[in-house]
């Protein structure tokens, strides 16, 4: 079993529930009250003075956390927008506390923002887990379920603190129980008391509720699903897809600290070499991309490169090598004429916008106003709006009616974003299998629409941030059969070999590459001499 367990997690072996003594008893009040609905706003104390109080008692990353995880799940922020300063956060943030939990810490300093942001993700990440070992703990399971969102969200934070970060385990109880009893009640203070204290006694001798991979395969997939805090329909798909030891080492990547890149804004004429020289300035350890000119490559620091301005001054942008390489596959060149269709908040547009040094343009068109809004002001704070234009449509709608024809047209189309959970921890939670069928029909619909504004002899682009192959390889069979004028162009010319798979698509994979997972397939419109690379790959696909 122990080869099963994450990499990053320290537990014990699993053993049975037996060992754990009584139910725990709980206050009267806890068990009678109802699940309060969040409202910020509103503020769960109401008094406005009660909010003006600052509190120097509480440990400020931990009532920042909590808040965070209560706007994430109960109001819907988005986890990774939290983490950037100014962007949902910033300012805010403390009026967020204050109303939600009656009182204000002091202000939050970098060592506490960079717990903010482990805690968070690693407690939306872990939430499968520890809530099974929460709702273990309390024995009962309509306790787990009546528990009031702010309570639970300590606990969480509590148990990841203990388990998974393996923080000095009285210290994380003190400051757990503090915080409950200030924001809540003296009552919710000895039940965290008591539920962390008998987690560490559990801990202690090593009998940590865990279930066991044993059973039929839907029993193990659920066990999976618990211990490494996916969804159960995930666990099933990637373990029918690609064997439970590579779905196991998937999720484990998906639960490990995410590494970030960052790519040299060369349209500002930024190079690799000066983003190094502001690095090391502000001893932010990286790598070079071994991939792409542009890029480096960081496993912490992001919250220094974003406090010290370099992205708000347009020095660099946050964006994968694996994104940056399906760039690479499109090979944007001075003076084309390159449609980006689902082009919003930019990312690409802004990097093939880059390579044009000044010469064509890069049409952006989305669906979606506030994104493209995003995109329009990234690219004058970049420096390549001249060679940018956007246009706020659906594509569907817009390439039926307009002439218009690129050299090049990229589909970036919208897809699960299974490729990309270690970045986005509460995706998971967010997704559903009804959702692949749903975005299915809409990436064929897009497709068939993208293909309308390819020039003759053009290329099209297909790209997802997904690893899922039906959102994939099937689309492009799928599409190759509806559109016997394109064929495949392999990407082994544009990206490292490593990265092209045998049917001559462009794949990152999070397991062989340690980056996101991102996939593209190039296709050329009229192309006799590539028909027989296009055939071979359909007849392999509905075999
Ligand atoms: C995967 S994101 C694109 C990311 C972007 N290429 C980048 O690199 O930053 C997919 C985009 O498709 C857009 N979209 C979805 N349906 C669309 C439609 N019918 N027409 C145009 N855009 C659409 C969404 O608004 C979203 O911005």
């Amino acid at each position: 079993m122990a080869h099963l367990l994450p990499l990053r997690a320290s537990l014990p072996a699993a053993e049975s529930h037996k060992s754990s003594s009584k139910p725990l008893k709980f206050s009267k009040r806890t068990r009678e009250s109802k699940t309060p609905i969040y409202n910020p706003k509103k503020g769960s104390h109401g008094a406005s003075n009660k909010t003006q109080k600052l509190n120097l008692e509480v440990s400020p990353h931990r009532a920042v956390s909590a808040v965070r995880l209560m706007r994430i799940e109960l109001g819907g922020a988005f986890a990774d927008l939290l983490n950037e300063k100014g962007k949902g956060s910033g300012d805010n943030e403390m009026g967020y506390v204050a109303r939600t939990l009656g009182f204000r810490t002091r202000e939050l300093d970098y060592r506490d923002l960079r717990l903010v942001t482990d805690i968070v993700g690693g407690t939306i990440r872990w939430r499968r887990f520890l809530d099974y070992l929460i709702c273990s703990i309390c024995h009962d399971e309509n306790t787990f379920k009546r528990m009031e969102p702010l309570l639970l969200q300590i606990l969480r934070i509590g148990f990841y603190e203990i388990i998974k970060l393996d923080m000095p385990r009285y210290a994380v109880v003190d400051e757990n129980v503090r915080l409950a009893k200030v924001a809540l009640r003296p009552g919710a203070g000895n039940m965290v008391n008591g539920i962390l204290r008998k987690l560490i006694l559990l801990q202690e001798n090593n009998s940590l509720p865990l279930p066991k991979v044993e059973g039929d395969e839907r029993t193990q997939a659920r066990a999976l699903a618990t211990l490494y805090s996916h969804p159960v329909w995930m666990v099933r798909r990637w373990t029918k897809c690609i064997g439970q030891e590579e779905a196991i080492r998937l999720m484990a990547w998906n639960n490990s600290d995410p590494s970030f890149s960052l790519r040299a804004n060369r349209g500002k004429g930024v190079s690799r070499a000066d983003l190094v020289m502001k690095l090391n300035l502000l001893q932010v350890p990286h790598e070079l991309s071994l991939h792409l000119d542009d890029f480096v490559r960081m496993k912490t620091g992001l919250q220094i490169v974003i406090q010290a301005g370099l992205l708000r001054d347009g020095l660099c942008s946050v964006q994968d090598e694996s994104a940056g390489m399906v760039v690479s596959v499109v090979d944007p060149q001075p003076g084309e004429s390159i449609i980006d269709c689902c082009a919003a908040p930019g990312g690409k547009t802004l990097y093939m916008a880059s390579h044009l040094s000044g010469r064509g343009m890069v049409t952006a068109i989305d669906i979606n106003k506030g994104r493209l809004r995003i995109l329009k002001e990234t690219g004058k704070l970049h420096q390549v709006d001249g060679v940018i234009s956007t246009i706020h449509a659906d594509l569907r709608i817009f390439a039926e009616k307009n002439p218009t024809k690129g050299d090049k047209v990229l589909l970036d189309a919208p897809c699960s974003g299974l490729g990309v959970l270690s970045k986005r921890a509460d995706l998971r939670w967010n997704r559903k299998l009804e959702d692949i069928e749903q975005l299915k029909n809409l990436q064929d619909e897009l497709f068939d629409a993208a293909s309308l504004l390819v020039k003759p002899g053009g290329v099209l682009i297909y790209s997802t941030c997904s690893i899922d192959p039906e959102e994939n390889e099937e689309r492009v069979a799928a599409f190759l059969l509806r559109h016997p004028e394109f064929s495949i162009d392999p990407v082994d010319r544009y990206v490292p070999s490593d990265f092209a798979t045998e049917d001559g698509f462009y794949s990152s994979n999070p397991i062989k590459h340690s980056l996101d997972g991102a996939f593209a397939a190039r296709l050329v419109r009229d192309s006799e001499s590539r028909c027989t690379i296009s055939m071979c790959f359909l007849a392999r696909s509905f075999r």
